[in-house]
């Protein structure tokens, strides 16, 4: 549905996007991702046609469209400020773009209600902006894109303005949403959690270039590199030797956790006989008193800090550089144990990820 072909941006000497390329499936929900400043809006709203690039092409539905206006695109976009019209009700609000189409009041008026069951707002047609929710309100600036049945929905952090429990609640609906209307979504987020739990795939941004395109779970688990790891969440960072390569594999020491063998990533070369691996904090899980696993270390407990549901704990390890971070649901007392307490931890030597020097910045 989109094909973005070498697309570079430039404000002045300043690079805001370096010879992006990606596609994306029809039906696909896409989330951009990153830093602030990475370059994701640039990269939106270059899809929208309200910013040119400098060079490159993107295809929509197989056309050229970098030439063509955002209103000749067969795009749609939801902004991060609701962007509805305070004087209209909400049924005009939703009515507002159809008006160019110069449909029959009885097609516009099902239009509206269509779009308006979509998101859940039927009834409240004749509200004005100031009697409604946020969260309904950003259903009305959701339901004014989907009534002119765009083939791509394109989000700049629609619920980035919304309090966290009614954004975790319109998470939900967007991605129900989604699924329903089976149309292309692009949503731009900084927020790693809403990128996880809505996409089918994610493309991680830094310094105006694409990191990684994968699956939620694939660039969870299976990170490329350190800054990729980093940005997803919380993430154990260890120096490793190279003991040795065979094929897509590689053999590394990685300290107190031993020899382990790992799956080599994509363009990766041990240059200096040192790598970087990497292992998220839920994969070490901590053993109470006989509790026995394959693979042990014993610690200390350096810190804790208490979040309700889980406990994220600093344990110390002799003989590795760095404390070691584990997360611990409150079901078994890691809640209650005291600094400097000695425990024993698990660790699935799988769980590892061996990860790629981060490309330098080269931006300006
Ligand atoms: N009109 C402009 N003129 C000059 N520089 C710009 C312009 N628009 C964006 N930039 C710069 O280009 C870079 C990318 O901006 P962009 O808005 O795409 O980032 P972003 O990843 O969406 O960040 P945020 O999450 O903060 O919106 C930023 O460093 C920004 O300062």
């Amino acid at each position: 549905m989109i094909q973005i072909e070498n697309v570079s941006k430039f404000y002045g000497i300043y690079k805001a996007l370096d010879d992006v390329s990606l596609s994306i499936a029809e039906g696909e929900f896409f989330s951009l991702l990153g830093p602030s400043g990475c370059g994701k809006t640039t990269l939106l709203r270059s899809i929208a046609g309200f910013e040119n690039p400098t060079a490159g092409e993107i295809y929509i539905d197989g056309v050229p469209s970098l030439a063509l206006p955002p209103n000749k695109r067969p795009t749609n976009m939801v902004f991060q400020s609701y962007a509805i019209f305070p004087h209209l009700d909400v049924a005009e609000n939703v009515a507002y773009g159809l008006k160019r189409l110069k449909l029959s009041p009885e097609e516009e008026k099902k239009r509206v209600g269509d779009a308006l069951d979509m998101v859940r707002l039927s009834g409240l047609g004749q509200r004005k902006a100031h009697e409604l929710s946020g969260g309904q309100r950003q259903r009305v600036a959701l339901a004014r894109a989907l009534v002119m049945r765009p083939k791509v929905l394109l989000l700049d952090e629609p619920l980035s303005a919304l309090d966290k429990k009614l954004r975790e609640e319109m998470q939900v609906e967007l991605r129900t949403l989604q699924k329903a209307v089976g149309i292309t979504f692009i949503l731009v987020t900084h927020d790693q959690y809403e990128a996880l739990a809505l996409s089918d795939r994610i493309a991680v941004m830094f310094g105006g270039r694409i990191a990684q395109i994968a699956s939620p779970k694939e660039i969870y688990q299976r990170p490329r590199t350190r800054k990729v790891a980093d940005f997803l969440g919380g993430m154990n960072f260890l120096k490793a030797k190279v003991l040795g390569e065979q094929g897509n594999a590689v053999s590394i020491d990685a300290a107190r956790f031993g020899a382990v063998q790992l799956e080599k990533p994509q363009g990766f070369a041990a240059s200096s006989g040192h790598v970087t691996v990497g292992i998220r904090p839920e994969r070490l899980r901590l053993l109470w008193d006989d509790d026995r696993a394959p693979h042990e270390l014993s610690g200390r407990i350096e810190n804790r800090a208490y979040f309700g549901e889980v406990t994220h704990l600093t344990v110390g390890i002799d003989g590795l550089e760095q404390p070691l971070s584990m997360v611990e649901t409150n079901n078994f007392g890691a809640d209650d144990l005291p600094i400097g307490a000695e425990i024993r931890l698990a660790y699935d030597p799988e769980a590892f990820v061996l990860l790629a020097e981060d490309p330098p910045v080269t931006r300006i």
